[in-house]
């Protein structure tokens, strides 16, 4: 069995849960409050900038330099593809100076940003494709689940379109290639450690739908 299949199954429960999660499946259905949406667009927005970096430290760290292209015109989609996006919800959604100037990332938003750098400072690529792989798996997935909904919501129209695309599927490919050939070549105990990152990774993208579902704030913001 594939490496990526193996560790996906390790962690097939959350997995599914997360494609499940009631801020996905309100999305597609078109009612999700608005404020949820607006929450998670600028709590991943930060995300997006620490992921760029964290792809640029998997480029640093890529042994031939062919790969540290590849990385880096993958840093460079994530601004493009990603933030473009963020920058058409920026409007639609109303996300003004203001609200950018007390923009605080939330408990999980932080975790797990910190769980990618830990994976790329303590590591070496693999660590960083096994960390990465689920922010792309899962949201292939979920594009997948959602192809046929059409919401009402316009603004939710947009964002399911981004996730059901023929390129995204075809980026998707590629990361999980690129996981299983570096794979082939590591000794156990380093897949040991790359399935370690991909589990927490997991975990972290379903708490991060429960995050925005919940407006997570710190103890500080309500004590
Ligand atoms: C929490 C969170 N997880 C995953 C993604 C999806 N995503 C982030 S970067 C990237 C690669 C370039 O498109 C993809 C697919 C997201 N937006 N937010």
């Amino acid at each position: 069995m594939l490496f990526s299949d193996q560790i996906q199954q390790e962690i097939e429960p959350v997995w599914q849960a997360s494609i499940q999660h009631p801020f996905v499946k309100e999305i597609g259905e078109g009612t999700l409050p608005l404020e949820n949406f607006k929450f998670y667009i600028m709590q991943d927005a930060y995300y997006l900038t620490h992921f760029a970096k964290v792809q640029s430290l998997g480029a640093a760290k890529a042994s031939d330099l062919a790969t540290t292209k590849k990385m880096n015109v993958h840093a460079q989609g994530t601004y493009e593809a990603e933030l473009s996006l963020h920058e058409t919800f920026s409007k639609l959604l109303n996300i003004t100076e203001q609200d950018q100037r007390v923009f605080q990332p939330a408990p999980t938003a932080y975790a797990y940003t910190s769980h990618l750098y830990q994976a790329a400072y303590q590591g070496h690529l693999g660590d960083i494709i096994a960390a990465i792989l689920p922010c792309y798996w899962i949201y292939h997935d979920v594009g997948e689940a959602l192809k046929d909904k059409q919401p009402e919501e316009p603004i939710y129209q947009e964002w399911l379109n981004a996730y059901g695309s023929e390129w995204f599927k075809n980026l998707v490919k590629e990361q999980i290639n690129h996981l299983n050939e570096i794979a082939e070549t590591v000794t156990p105990a380093e897949r040991e450690r790359m399935k370690n990152h991909f589990v927490i990774s997991v975990q972290y993208e379903y708490m991060f739908w429960d995050m925005a579902y919940h407006l997570e704030q710190w103890p500080g913001d309500i004590i």
